[in-house]
């Protein structure tokens, strides 16, 4: 039923009385989530809190994502692959959404930007735990990030936890071979601390898979998702690059570093090299 005077008239089933029930703001904890944007510029500048905002969206995003990642080692372990791909189906949509807004950031100009830079000091993204566990889950391990958590026993605790314990691709790896592919032993002992190095030896693995994908499909399916989720992440530090040399140029880093070059170099690094190198071997 419409009305004349373009309002929609409450049905008389609306709740209204709050007053003993949990409501929308109490269940979300609304009332905290929206005192905790908390500008630091002297007089506060407009467009810190699009910064401020812009981080704490990307930090609980990432908070999902390391939630679905934990679960998808768990169920690769349990040799359990269909949760494993509906849990990877997720961080690719997170992933998608985190590259995608930095086009709200890119609204900010470089001249802005520096009006309240100045108040960031030290800090820096470089400083985010969750970030920084993400890297080491999918395999990028590095015990002298450690070292910036230093003020923070928590966090450095969990990132050292995450160091010593296998990497996603450890556990994908380690399932291939229960299914009964020939992961080389090398691999399936390494040491798990470091960084996951190309092994030529598990191409062939990854050839076999990718020649029989009629007969693997499930197999197959878990190749071409960690493909995504490597390529996401890429197009994210890509991003997250392109808006550091629109904003601040070849200046250095507030975290220390060189700044575009730090971040440049990181597109060098991958997690799963021999699901990209099977490439060259498919077909002539
Ligand atoms: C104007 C916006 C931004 C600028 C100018 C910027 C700049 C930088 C720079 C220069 C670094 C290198 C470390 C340093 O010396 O500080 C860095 C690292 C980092 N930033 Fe940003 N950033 C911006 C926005 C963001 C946003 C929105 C996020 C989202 C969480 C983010 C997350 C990170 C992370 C995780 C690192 C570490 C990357 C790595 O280890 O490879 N940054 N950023
Ligand atoms: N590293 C940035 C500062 C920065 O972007 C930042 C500062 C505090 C909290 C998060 C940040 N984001 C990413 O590095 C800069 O050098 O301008």
């Amino acid at each position: 039923m419409s009305t004349d005077d373009n309002t929609r008239p409450l049905e008389a089933g609306i709740v209204t009385d709050f007053s003993t029930r949990m409501s929308y703001g109490s269940y979300l904890a609304l009332d905290e989530l929206l005192d905790l944007q908390r500008p630091v510029s002297v007089p506060e500048h407009h467009d810190e809190l699009l910064f401020i905002i812009q981080h704490q969206t990307s930090e609980l995003w990432l908070k999902l994502m390391l939630h679905e990642l934990r679960s998808a080692q768990i169920c690769l372990r349990d040799d359990d692959i269909g949760t494993a791909l509906k849990r990877i189906a997720r961080i690719k949509h997170i992933q998608e959404t985190l590259t995608q807004q930095w086009s709200v950031l890119a609204t900010l100009t470089p001249t802005e930007y520096s009006e309240f830079r100045g108040f960031l000091a030290n800090s820096s993204g470089f400083q985010s735990h969750q970030y920084r566990a993400i890297e080491f889950i999918l395999g990028n391990k590095n015990e002298k990030m450690l070292s910036v958590f230093e003020a923070d026993p928590t966090a450095q605790a969990e990132l050292r936890e995450l160091l010593e314990a296998p990497s996603l691709y450890d556990e994908f790896l380690r399932y291939l071979a229960r299914q009964g592919f020939d992961v080389p032993a090398s691999l399936l002992e390494r040491d798990v601390t470091k960084a996951h190095v190309f092994t030529p030896e598990l191409v062939p693995v990854f050839t076999t898979i990718y020649t029989s994908a009629t007969d693997n499909w499930r197999v197959y399916e878990a190749c071409e998702e960690l493909v995504d989720l490597e390529d996401n992440f890429q197009f994210w530090r890509f991003r997250h690059l392109r808006t550091v040399q629109r904003t601040i140029g070849m200046k250095t880093g507030t975290g220390g570093s060189s700044g575009a070059e730090f971040l440049q170099r990181a597109l060098n690094l991958t997690f799963f090299p021999e699901l990209f190198a099977v490439r060259t071997e498919i077909g002539v």
